[in-house]
């Protein structure tokens, strides 16, 4: 039998993908939207962001098509690139394919921010004389890469919307230097510089703080499961320890009757402490746990160190006679089974008290009733087990 699963620990505060949101009307229009809560809702909200901050971007490309800035063949092109994309992404994630597919990053962030990119820097070049405003824009996008992106995506992000830019600066410049003269895109380049360098060296600060946190995250979760460990396990056989059996038993106690409690103690574990050290002993502890767990049936069964050279077993849905035949099959494979690497062999004995368990008010007086029958063993000469 392996050791019971013990309930695992609480993730530590602020672990949660997502803050569920408050109200039953809001939490449904919520789900409904969003999907499910979790990572997946998180990322549903962000690229649905992004839809709207595009769909406004659209309208403002509009705009300037009206007030005869831009081209309106160019500005429609763009805007149905820009929507589509957007668009696609958030039905990609919002169905699930983006997990389904197994991409080497299912928020599909970079890919976004890829085509925003492009986008933006088309509208740089279809904006007419209100093209330094989309500058505004790179920035933007950039800024979304800030709770996703590693370091060196961030840097990368950056570079790519600088060299698209330039090139569509330059190509500007070059087929229509009338509309794009280049003392203005000399100053577009330098304020754009400014702004992608202070935006990027802010990103990537960001993403070393959110590796240093995630970090620091994943410490508290191991330090987490140590204390759990600690606190609900013994320390030398990894039984469950006292604390543990008794919440078990209150737990079984409501409906796993007829429910078995036997006491178990090893006879003359003083004599083999003083006869072969502490050390043997300890050792000696660890080789009865281990026959224990695996005699026992691994799936109900539940075999923890009730403290010193004593041993609780809780045997689920077992009458007294059945468990006596349990500790019986139990007490011949420790005979079989003598201590290994001791000299001369030394050979274990137990005797053992079983109490039949009557419900969760009987906690108390069943272990009572498993320790006194447990003595009257010991009394008869030891390596035997009595009823109670
Ligand atoms: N090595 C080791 N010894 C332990 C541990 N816990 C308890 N003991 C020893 O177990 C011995 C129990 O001795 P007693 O209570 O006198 O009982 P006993 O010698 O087993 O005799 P009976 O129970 O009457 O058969 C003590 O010497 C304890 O020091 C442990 O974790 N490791």
């Amino acid at each position: 039998m392996s050791a019971p699963s013990l309930p695992p620990p609480s993730p530590p505060p602020g672990s949660s993908a997502a803050a569920p949101p408050s109200g039953p009307l809001t939490r449904t229009v919520a789900r409904w939207v969003l999907g499910p809560a979790g990572k997946q809702r998180v990322r549903v909200s962000q690229t649905l962001l992004s839809l709207g901050v595009f769909l406004l971007f659209a309208l403002i490309l509009q705009a300037a098509v009206l007030l005869g800035l831009a081209d309106e063949r160019a500005a429609g092109v763009l805007t149905a690139f820009s929507l589509s994309t957007a668009g696609g992404f958030l039905l990609l994630i919002r169905s699930g394919l983006n997990e389904a597919l197994h991409p080497p990053e299912p928020s599909l962030t970079l890919a976004q921010m890829v085509c925003a990119i492009v986008e933006v820097c088309g509208a740089y070049a279809v904006m007419g004389a209100a093209r330094g405003v989309v500058i505004v824009m790179l920035m933007v996008v950039l800024t979304f890469g800030m709770f996703v992106l590693r370091p060196g995506q961030a840097r990368a992000m950056a570079l790519l919307a600088a060299l698209l830019l330039a090139t569509v600066m330059v190509l500007g410049n070059r087929l229509d230097p009338e509309r794009h003269p280049s003392e203005v895109e000399i100053v577009h380049a330098a304020i754009a510089a400014l702004a992608l360098g202070s935006v990027s060296i802010l990103t990537i600060r960001f993403g070393r703080m959110r590796a240093r946190l995630s970090g620091q995250r994943e410490e508290l979760r191991q330090a987490l499961a140590r204390i759990h460990e600690m606190a609900t396990r013994d320390e030398l056989t990894g039984l469950p320890n006292r604390r543990t059996l008794r919440e078990m038993l209150e737990r079984r106690s409501v409906d796993a009757a007829p429910l078995a409690v036997v006491l178990i103690d090893l006879d003359h574990f003083k004599r083999i402490n003083d006869e072969h050290g502490h050390q043997i002993g300890d050792r000696a502890l660890c080789h009865f746990a281990r026959l224990a767990q695996e005699e026992l049936r691994g799936s109900t069964d539940i075999v923890g160190r009730w403290g010193g050279e004593e041993f609780l077993l809780l045997l689920p849905e077992t009458a007294s006679m059945s468990a006596r035949a349990c500790v019986d099959r139990l007490r011949q494979r420790l005979g079989r089974h003598p201590l290994p690497g001791v000299a001369p062999t030394l050979a274990l004995s137990f005797s053992a008290g079983v109490g039949d368990c009557r419900g969760p008010d009987d906690i108390e007086a069943v272990i009572e009733r498993a320790d006194q029958a447990m003595y009257r063993a010991k009394e008869a000469g030891r390596g035997r087990t009595e009823l109670e």
